[in-house]
């Protein structure tokens, strides 16, 4: 699914789709294209079977003599301290041993307190779906992290074949879109469902279809992709796709020599990955970083789970996405909306704010460890995320 790259001019009529913030961007940003915990059984129970300018030119700075570092030591070091809290590891199982010498495994103290604050989506299914009787829900994925583990190489991030069937036969019956730091078209890579919505790049770059197989008629921002199809499309932040182009060859040079770390190509954004690269080198990469975004005045960066992510600064998240699919959608009317997140990064959490202030819908954060969330509900794993579809499928065909 590929749509040029043209700017798309908006009537006011879809104009009016666009969330408030966007149309209050800067002039700058804007040139753009386009409970109950045992009856579970009925719905939550798995069948024996189942598995389961753009750029001014003044910022060129690769032709520009490098200055003395400036080293921040403030922000380098509150990344490198949450690249240590990133990833964190599985749920703890403190051991300790009994008068007979046995070791007893005991529970994580921390990690319970925290699910009695997030219960399971899995075991509180059924009172989660109560609410949504009479209500239109759409579903909203993150990809890494919840559709597919965390693993070493970002390249090698890939989707069981069952996952793709629970993502597939959701699809069928709740509207779905999924939410990615990465490209569109990577996520597209992965995932190959060409019935949903995808928005890559922090949601910077939307498209889906523009019927959705469920029946939902998505309603302006129509665009024709390469096939002809009918979509929608919509990118705001075209401005930057020099700059970014620019500041991904700048770090890909400057970290070259960094073993391990790899810079990522994210169209809208770039990513900076520490995963594989030593912990004594942690403060070097975070640096170059640092000293490459200096120059970028209308660039800043966020954090992810051992990744740095460089963003065009414009008011333009993961959870305006949502918003903006939701209206695209024409389900603007909290009182039948029962938008559902799923998500297991820090830029979720962008997303759960916005259910959170519209008072709709379910957050779910994806996490085998404690951790400061505004989700209101949690899951252990991608396989618990998965086990939660299959769940969704069930409770849907009932009605
Ligand atoms: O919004 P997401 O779909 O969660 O994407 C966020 C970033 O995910 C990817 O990086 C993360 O997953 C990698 C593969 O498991 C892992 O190696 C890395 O450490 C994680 O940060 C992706 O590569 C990034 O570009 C996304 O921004």
């Amino acid at each position: 699914m590929n749509v040029g790259e043209s700017a798309m001019a908006f009537t006011s009529k879809q104009r009016n789709l666009f969330p408030e913030g966007l149309s209050s961007f800067p002039s700058e940003y804007t040139k753009s294209s386009l409970g109950a915990t045992s009856s579970t059984q009925s719905y939550c129970t798995a069948p024996a079977s189942s598995t389961g300018s753009i750029i001014s030119a003044s910022i060129a700075i690769a032709t520009r003599k490098r200055k003395p570092r400036y080293r921040d030591h403030g922000r380098v070091s509150t990344w490198i301290e949450g690249m240590r809290a990133a990833s964190p590891p599985r749920v703890a199982i403190l051991k300790t041993a009994t008068c007979s010498g046995a070791r007893k495994v005991l529970p994580d103290t921390q990690y319970n307190e925290w699910v009695a604050k997030h219960p399971s989506a899995l075991a509180t299914f059924e009172s989660m779906m109560e609410a949504a009787k009479g209500k239109q829900m759409v579903l909203f994925l993150d990809y890494d992290g919840t559709l597919s583990p965390i693993v070493e190489d970002p390249d090698q991030a890939y989707m069981s074949e069952a996952m793709r069937a629970a993502v597939k036969e959701v699809a069928m019956n709740i509207p779905t879109a999924i939410i990615s730091g990465r490209g569109r078209d990577k996520v597209y890579e992965f995932v190959q469902l060409a019935e949903i919505f995808y928005a890559g790049s922090h949601g910077m770059d939307i498209m889906g279809p523009a019927e959705a197989c469920n029946g939902l008629k998505a309603d302006g921002l129509k665009s024709k992709d390469e096939k002809g199809n009918e979509v929608v499309f919509f990118q705001p932040a075209t401005e930057f796709l020099v700059m970014i182009d620019e500041v991904y060859k700048t770090l890909e040079h400057k970290t070259k020599n960094i073993v391990g770390a790899k810079v990522e190509h994210n169209k809208f954004c770039v990513s900076v990955h520490f995963r594989r690269v030593e912990e004594k080198n942690w403060q070097l990469l975070a640096e170059e970083v640092e000293f490459v975004i200096k120059q970028y005045p209308k660039l800043h960066v966020t954090q992810g789970r051992k990744v740095l992510e460089v963003r065009p600064t414009i008011h333009w998240d993961k959870g305006k996405a949502v918003e903006f699919l939701l209206k695209a959608f024409g389900l603007a009317n909290p009182h039948n909306l029962l938008p559902v997140y799923i998500g297991d990064d820090q830029t979720d959490e962008d997303a759960f704010s916005v259910l959170n202030k519209e008072h709709i819908g379910y957050g779910i954060l994806v996490s085998s460890a404690a951790k400061a969330t505004g989700a209101a509900y949690s899951l252990k794993s991608p396989s618990e995320v998965m086990e939660f579809l299959h769940c969704l499928v069930r409770w849907r065909s009932k009605f």
